[in-house]
């Protein structure tokens, strides 16, 4: 049986990221790779009940505290019920966001601080990793433009501009941190671009 991989896909809000793991899983597809495509929050029938509590509701209906909780228990349970059980069969994992976005969104632009939100993974999911993260970036103009058109925010995306910066700058320190696992991707320009600079990092996992 070949090798699975877990990969993530991750960025600040309307980067691109859900297009991108539809044409990366295809062209995955393509090279004979047995592909499941989840998403976090979510990803399980457990973690998709949790999504619904931390997406919807006034924007002050979760502590930031309480909200880093949920999305670090809404993921124990997609590791668990999910991504294990399709590595161990084999599959290639794509995953629309996962731990990264809890360090960038909870604990850098949150305040909690990415360390705290780490010791949360560790015990939730017991420091269980993407073999590679791949963050898309756009710049603001461009990402706020195709917001715009699609028309649609929740109660985490319809945070300030202040905080949606702050969780870009906590996507670059991760990715500094851990540049073998973490690599920066441009996300401008057509898809099938894009597509074409994920695949090249993800060379060396092929
Ligand atoms: N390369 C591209 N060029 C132009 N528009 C794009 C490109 N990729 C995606 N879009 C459009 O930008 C919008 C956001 O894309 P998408 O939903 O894939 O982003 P996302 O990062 O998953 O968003 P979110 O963070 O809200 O989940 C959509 O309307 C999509 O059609
Ligand atoms: C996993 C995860 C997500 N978020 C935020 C990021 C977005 O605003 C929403 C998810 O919406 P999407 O359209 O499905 O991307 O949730 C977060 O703050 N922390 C997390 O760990």
């Amino acid at each position: 049986m070949s090798t699975g991989r877990f990969i993530s896909l991750e960025g600040g809000e309307g980067v691109g990221k859900s297009t991108q793991v539809t044409a990366l899983a295809e062209a995955l597809r393509h090279r004979g790779k047995d592909v499941l495509v989840t998403r976090e929050p979510g990803g399980s029938p457990g973690a998709e009940a949790i999504r619904s509590l931390l997406l919807s509701g006034a924007g002050d209906r979760w502590s930031m505290r309480a909200e880093a909780l949920l999305f670090a228990a809404a993921r124990a349970d997609h590791v668990e019920k999910t991504i294990r059980p399709a590595l161990a069969a084999g599959r290639w994992v794509l995953s629309d966001r996962f731990l990264d976005s809890s360090l960038a969104y909870q604990g850098g632009a949150g305040g909690l601080g990415i360390s705290q939100v780490r010791a949360l993974h560790r015990f939730g999911s017991e420091d269980f990793l993407p073999d590679r993260t791949l963050v898309l970036l756009l710049a603001e103009g461009v990402e706020r433009a195709r917001l715009r058109d699609r028309g649609e925010s929740d109660r985490i995306g319809g945070r300030s501009n202040a905080y949606h910066l702050a969780v870009e700058g906590a996507f670059r320190q991760v990715a500094r941190e851990e540049p073998g696992r973490v690599r920066l991707v441009d996300a401008a320009g057509a898809t099938t671009s894009v597509t074409g600079r994920l695949l090249t990092a993800l060379g060396d996992l092929l």
